[in-house]
This record gives structure tokens, sequence and C-alpha cells, in this order.
């Protein structure tokens, strides 16, 4: 089949940024194309979480603040969508009063979208969808390395004796066998914890900790370096809880916690992965009812847009 050239968003020099339907970055939807290389897909689900809810919301408040962004990414040098056919997958609807069911319609979604070689950057929703996220990208590819961005461990156990929340989808990951336990990094890290025992038992699922201050002392080109290293060429998922930000840089989340990353360290370190295997990738945690002047929202829509481009400039993977 002769390679078509890819439908790409709205012109915003012919029609404001401002007017029509927001689908992310101004793309066309799934149905308005042959298929897709790599497709943004929202999950609106917060029936995880342990504090604050509205990540519900999240996709679309991040589909709003993306009508800015331009086609060109000057530091990876890419046009991610002429590049790439990127879409729209619209919004994955998931039960709100079963977790279990909607984990379990999650992985299947999941698995029906990307079966053709499509990979997914995808919009929460709480931090509990990663799991069938993991789930179906491991299913795929085999135990993936994980880069994790986060305030919080997300390795937890249970709460309230449940075993599926936004404070354990990396536990039940490493349990069910879908991490590479060889290459497993949280980046971000800070705040008081329930106790010492959560360090331990993080660690020997085998993850290592780069935590907000490492990022702040070392720099980010060290900490790049160090997580290459750790990563290699093996297949790569990276999962942005978008609280890893200083509640100055995203207030608009659910549970916020002090002393975070701006959001130029974080987008300056995604990009730093330039050369990894990525094969997929989200973004959680997004509440934009504690959002002001959508400083969230927009940060958000940036690092979507990074994680898109990542995944185009990987084509082939
Ligand atoms: N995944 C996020 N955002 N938060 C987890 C926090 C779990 C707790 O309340 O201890
Ligand atoms: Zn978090
Ligand atoms: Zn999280």
């Amino acid at each position: 089949m002769p390679e078509q050239t890819p439908i790409g968003p709205v012109d915003s020099s012919r029609v404001p940024r401002f007017a029509g339907f927001a689908t992310f970055a101004r793309l066309p939807r799934l149905d308005q194309v042959e298929r897709a290389d790599v497709a943004v897909v929202g999950v609106p689900f917060d029936a995880g979480v342990s504090y604050r809810p509205g990540a519900r919301f999240g996709p679309s408040a991040l589909r709003e603040a993306s009508r800015l962004l331009r086609p060109y990414h000057p530091e990876l040098d890419v046009s991610p969508f002429a590049e790439t056919q990127v879409v729209d997958a619209g919004d994955i609807a998931l039960n709100p009063f079963n977790i279990g069911e909607a984990i379990e319609t999650l992985q299947d979604e999941a698995e029906a979208l990307t079966a053709g070689g499509t990979r997914l950057v995808t919009v929460g929703g709480d931090h509990t969808i990663a799991l069938p996220l993991l789930r179906a990208a491991a299913k795929k590819h085999g135990p993936v390395a994980l880069l994790h961005f986060d305030a919080h461990l997300d390795t937890w156990d249970t709460y309230f004796g449940e075993p599926y929340t936004h404070g354990t989808p990396f536990r039940r990951a490493s349990e069910e066998g879908l991490l590479d336990t060889e290459a497993l990094s949280h980046v971000g890290t800070r705040g008081p914890l329930y106790g010492k025992r959560d360090l331990e038992e993080d660690r020997r699922l085998g993850f290592g900790i780069v935590t907000s201050g490492d990022v702040m002392r070392r720099g980010v080109a060290e900490t790049v370096d160090a997580l290459r290293q750790r990563i290699g060429g093996r297949p790569l998922y990276i999962s942005v809880d978008i609280d890893v930000l200083d509640p100055a840089h995203a207030p608009g989340t659910g549970t916020p916690e002090a002393g975070g990353m701006t959001s130029r360290e974080l987008l300056e370190i995604l990009r730093g992965l330039r050369d990894c295997n990525l094969i997929g990738a989200d973004v959680v945690e997004l509440a934009p009812a504690y959002d002001h002047a959508e400083i969230t929202a927009i940060a958000a829509s940036h690092v979507a847009y990074d994680l898109v481009s990542l995944l185009s400039l990987g084509k082939g993977a």
C-alpha cells in the first residue's frame, strides 16, 4: 500500500484556534483517517482516587489547552503530524461505578486500538488506568521498561483493602510480570510516606528512584544519562503523573505535593529520551477543577505533545 500523506491539524492561519471542536492539537479524529501511527486517547475515569476527585475531566481540559500547539517541535527537530499520522481517538467510556470492570474494558479497548500498530498517548484519568494500559503493552511487547514521573511511588499494596486504586498500579503491574525489573525508574518522587517500608518494598520490586531533589542537584543532563543507561534499547513505556510537577506548575491535580520539578525540567528530560524505544505513554491526574488559568492543562498538553513527538521520531518501533 502506498504511503499516504498524513492528514494534519486544522490550519490555524485559516480557522482561528479558538473556533471549532477541540480534538487534541486540532488533529483529525480516528474515524477520519485510514490508519493511525499515533493516537491520543482520553480516559475520563477517576474512581480510583484517594483524595481530591476530578481527573475524569482531564481529557477535555487537555484537549482545550492543546488548541495552541504548533506543528513543528524545534528541540526535537520533528514535525510529528507531518511525518506520522497522528489522530485523536476520542474517549474510552468506562464504568465509573465498577473499577474492576473499568480496568478490563480499558485493557480490551487499548488492545483493539493498538492491534494494527498504532501507538497510544493516553490522557487520564487517574493513575489507576496505567495498569490496564501496561497489561495491553506487555501483551504486545513482553515485559516493558517503565519510566514513571510522579511525586508518588504508586507501588502501595491496597487502600481500604482495595487492590485497584491510583496508588497501586505499579505494584499490581510488577506482580503480574508486566515490567522488566532491570529497567524501572521513578522520577520526581517526593513528599511524606506512610513509613520507611514503602521505600523498601518499592526497591524490592526493582525500582530505582530519582527524587525531585536529585533532579535539582544533578541537573537534567546527568539525570537523562542515568535513565538512558538503565533503559537501553528495551521497549519503554512512559507514565507521567502531572503531580510530578510542583504545585506552582500543576495546581490542578488531586494529590499535590510541595517541592516538585518545573515543567521545563520535565520537558527537557523527555527530550533527552529521543533515542529510546518508546512504545506507549500516558499523562494522568490532571484535575481541572483545581487548576488556575489552565496552568496544569497547558503543561499536560505540552507533555502530551512531546510524547507524541517522541513516538513520531521512533516511527518504526
Ligand atoms: N497517583 C497519585 N496521584 N497519587 C497517589 C497517592 C496515594 C495516596 O493517597 O497515598
Ligand atoms: Zn502522583
Ligand atoms: Zn501517580
